[in-house]
């Protein structure tokens, strides 16, 4: 696939934000709703940072619709794709009091369902035509739920943002679109991550580990650390079942991601854990592919400092430029320093 020029993106106006009215293009419901919090993000509007190479392809794949696959080898917290978002919506149950008290749970949600189809049609009916036939050609795998077509689409393809600008220190969460980004398809091992970058209003997908050419881009669309059966169940609405490795091998795979949870933190707390100790750890990490974990990070950091403190420079400074990658592919580029601050 030919690389996109930058002004395949939705652009994101100045003057359009200004005025809701003039929305003929777009776009983005949180803009309207929540414009201040949005002008006011530190250095927005800042333009798109695009990778540096395209490194990825977007092809068919037996029993799994469209996947994304890397066409060079890609290092860890390599930018792989940026993009703004086709649609983003908050996720609001904007429904009378009198409504929800008198009604069963089902008929609330799905009186929020039809509520959220309207809000989307009326957000797509502006879009400029290529991007709402971008969206219109994602995949939809809620069909018999009561999610009318473009609440399936998002249901389907949209990653949550929580707590996503918060003036007024209410909690929502935003329901994110992209394009090429809802090629990526799912794998409780994932080797990369969605972030948000909120100065350029982008959306990012990095990688969380090596990815070497020729290899399937994968995300996690439900929790990495949960037992097996919990993720079938969170992704079953997704319409197919998971066999990545972890969820070919669950006895396993469960057994080192209750480990992990509760043993990593008194680990690295522990006088006597020593070095080698964690080492061998970060290897077994690697071997069940949870790379994308904030404990494998912890270890990595340990490690870092068990090098400073034995005087040993140059193996200190290559840990802390690991833990600065795999931050940077968790955390995003705009979170990044905040987050390696807060260890
Ligand atoms: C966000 S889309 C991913 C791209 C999609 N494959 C396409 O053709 O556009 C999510 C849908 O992809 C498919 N999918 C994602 N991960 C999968 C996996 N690991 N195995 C099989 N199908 C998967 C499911 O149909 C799911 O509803």
């Amino acid at each position: 696939m030919a690389a996109q020029p930058p002004h395949a993106t939705p652009p994101l106006k100045i003057k359009t934000l200004d005025s809701p009215n003039k929305n003929a293009e777009s776009l983005y419901e949180l803009v309207f709703t929540r414009q201040p919090a949005v002008l006011a993000t530190p250095g927005f509007p800042q333009p798109l940072q695009h990778p540096t190479k395209k490194k990825y392809n977007i092809r068919a794949v037996d029993g799994k619709g469209l996947a994304m696959f890397a066409t060079d080898d890609i290092d860890v917290g390599e930018l792989i794709v940026c993009e703004r978002p086709l649609v983003m919506l908050q996720q609001l149950v904007d429904l009378p009091m009198s409504f929800i008290r008198n009604s069963s749970k089902e008929a609330i949600m799905q009186a929020a369902m039809k509520k959220t189809e309207r809000r989307l049609e009326s957000l797509i009916a502006k879009m400029h035509s290529k991007f709402r036939e971008q969206y219109m050609s994602l995949v939809n795998s809620h069909h018999h739920d009561g999610s009318g077509p473009l609440h399936g689409r998002m249901r389907t393809n949209a990653f949550g943002m929580r707590d996503f600008y918060n003036p007024e220190g209410e909690k929502h969460t935003c329901s994110v679109v992209g394009n090429e980004i809802s090629r990526v398809n799912h794998s409780c091992c994932p080797n990369s991550n969605f972030s948000f970058h909120r100065p350029s209003f982008a959306m990012e997908l990095r990688a969380t580990r090596y990815i070497p050419k020729g290899t399937e881009i994968t995300v996690n669309y439900c929790g990495r650390l949960e037992p097996c059966k919990d993720r079938q169940k969170l992704i079953q609405h997704y319409g197919f079942t998971c066999d990545c490795p972890a969820c070919k091998d669950p006895i396993s795979s469960d057994n080192f991601r209750d480990v992990l949870v509760r043993t990593v933190d008194n680990m690295l707390k522990n006088d006597r854990t020593t070095l080698e100790d964690v080492l061998i750890f970060i290897t077994k990490i690697e071997d069940f592919g949870l790379e994308g974990t904030w404990y494998y990070i912890r270890c990595l950091l340990f490690v870092e400092q068990s090098y400073r403190m034995k005087g040993m420079k140059e193996e200190s400074k290559a840990y802390r430029n690991r833990v600065y990658k795999h931050t940077l592919a968790l955390a995003g580029r705009g979170d990044v320093m905040h987050a390696i601050a807060s260890f």
